[in-house]
């Protein structure tokens, strides 16, 4: 380890500041651009030690969990607490630009859509039980450490008021002092706790998880792995007017805001279309909403999410006709000749994004493309792909869904 003084030029696509060092750049978390830092650097990673000059820029954070100096340490779900509003906004549209530009993408970018602290309604925690009780709340950066956490501005007042009540069910389904990880999504019916990974799950762990929740309010399903535990209530979504059970453990969009701007630019773009697919359709998120004014064909790998997307299809009133497809988009994209069906076609893949089939809508007539992405650097690549094919980018807007991460959504909107 050495120690060294260095300033701060740019943040990086994570959120950590970099420097210039000798032997290339040095990336420093929780440092910001124009700030001069001292620090203790292993390779290319510096800890701060002292701030000599701090940027304008540097805000307290919300959170005292947050950062080098919270009260317990780096909790590890946030990142970019410290920056103020304005720099944060231009690192997160900034992503999406600087991706764009890399691959000679001269598409405008409109203003991100902000998120505002309280909307995570799914959160992703870890957990393991110690000596002195069970420990909830986010792995520390670059360790297996975790902070437990008594509150958490991200994510919605109906989650933190809950957390003793979520340490409670964790503590009734752990048996051994092994980490284990919980997804809390909160629903119209209640939260859905989705475990993964608890050893050793036993009759009597499912005796005490039963009571537990049967002891409690607010709790809608416990699952393990995929199998349902207890399930007091249906846990619901409402997408667009349209109620789904989403599977246990199943994609959710993290935050409501979030998948309202981008149902709002998917059906703004598609508009008086007749025909539509939806590609990576999860649970319906998109593909439920468009239904109220276009047939719908909806493509997803996941067994469970389809079946929970075919059933609320086929319950609710109003809806044109919507098919389902279970299908392994990487392994076998949408063919060009099954493509011409289709006036408009959206598609939200995993961070991969959906290189082989942009290659083949790139062959495609299909008119009118939503791209939704969590993940610039493969949407850019996508889109190169669909304008080489002769598309036209008719808009890009970031989206902020994980609040003072370095993560951004975005939905392009692509005409031929
Ligand atoms: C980012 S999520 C989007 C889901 C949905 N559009 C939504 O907004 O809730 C990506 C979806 O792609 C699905 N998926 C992942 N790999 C896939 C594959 N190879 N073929 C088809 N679907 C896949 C996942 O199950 C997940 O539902």
């Amino acid at each position: 380890m050495s120690t060294e003084t260095v300033t701060i030029s740019r943040l990086g696509s994570g959120g950590d500041g970099i420097a210039s060092g000798p032997d290339g750049p040095v990336y420093v978390p929780f440092a910001l651009p124009g700030e001069t830092v001292a620090i203790a650097r292993v390779k290319s990673q510096g800890t701060v030690i002292s701030t000599s000059v701090a940027s304008p820029d540097r805000i307290a954070p919300a959170c005292p969990h947050f950062g080098p100096d919270g009260r317990n340490g780096t909790c590890g779900g946030c990142s970019l607490q410290h920056a103020s509003d304005a720099l944060y906004h231009a690192f997160k549209r900034g992503l999406v630009v600087d991706a764009l530009k890399s691959k000679g993408l001269a598409a405008e970018v409109a203003p991100l859509v902000i998120a505002r602290p309280g909307e995570r309604r799914r959160v992703a925690f870890t957990a393991r039980q110690t000596e002195k009780g069970l420990l909830l709340g986010f792995n520390q950066a670059g360790s297996h450490h975790i902070v437990d956490i008594d509150q958490c501005p991200i994510s919605r007042p109906g989650i933190v008021a809950r957390l003793d009540a979520i340490r409670a069910v964790a503590t009734a389904l752990s048996t051994d002092s092994q980490g284990f990880r919980l997804t809390v999504l909160e629903t119209l019916s209640g939260l859905d706790l989705a475990f993964e990974g608890v050893r050793k799950v036993g009759d009597r762990q499912r005796r005490a998880v039963t009571e537990c929740v049967l002891a409690l309010r607010g709790i809608a399903r416990v699952s393990h792995d995929g199998e349902i535990l207890i399930e007091p209530q249906k846990p619901q979504l409402d997408f667009g007017g349209v109620l789904v059970s989403p599977p246990p453990g199943g994609f959710t969009q993290a935050t409501k805001e979030a998948e309202d701007a981008m149902a709002a630019l998917v059906l703004g773009h598609i508009g008086k279309a007749k025909r539509v697919a939806d590609l990576f359709a999860g649970s319906g998120t998109f593909a439920l909403r468009i239904a109220r004014s276009a047939r719908v064909h909806a493509v997803e790998g996941d067994e469970k999410a389809l079946k929970a997307l075919d059933h609320a299809a086929r319950h609710a009133q109003g809806l044109k006709q919507v098919t389902v497809e279970k299908r392994d988009l990487f392994r076998r994209p949408l063919m060009v000749s099954e493509l011409k069906v289709f006036d408009a076609l959206v598609f939200d893949p995993p961070r991969a994004g959906a290189e082989d089939q942009c290659r083949e809508l790139a062959r495609s007539g299909v008119k009118k493309i939503a791209a939704v992405s969590c993940n610039p650097v493969t949407l850019a690549r996508d889109l190169a792909i669909l304008t080489a094919g002769g598309y036209r980018i008719t808009g890009v807007t970031p989206i902020d869904q994980f609040l003072w991460s370095s993560h951004v959504e975005a939905v392009a909107t692509l005409e031929k």
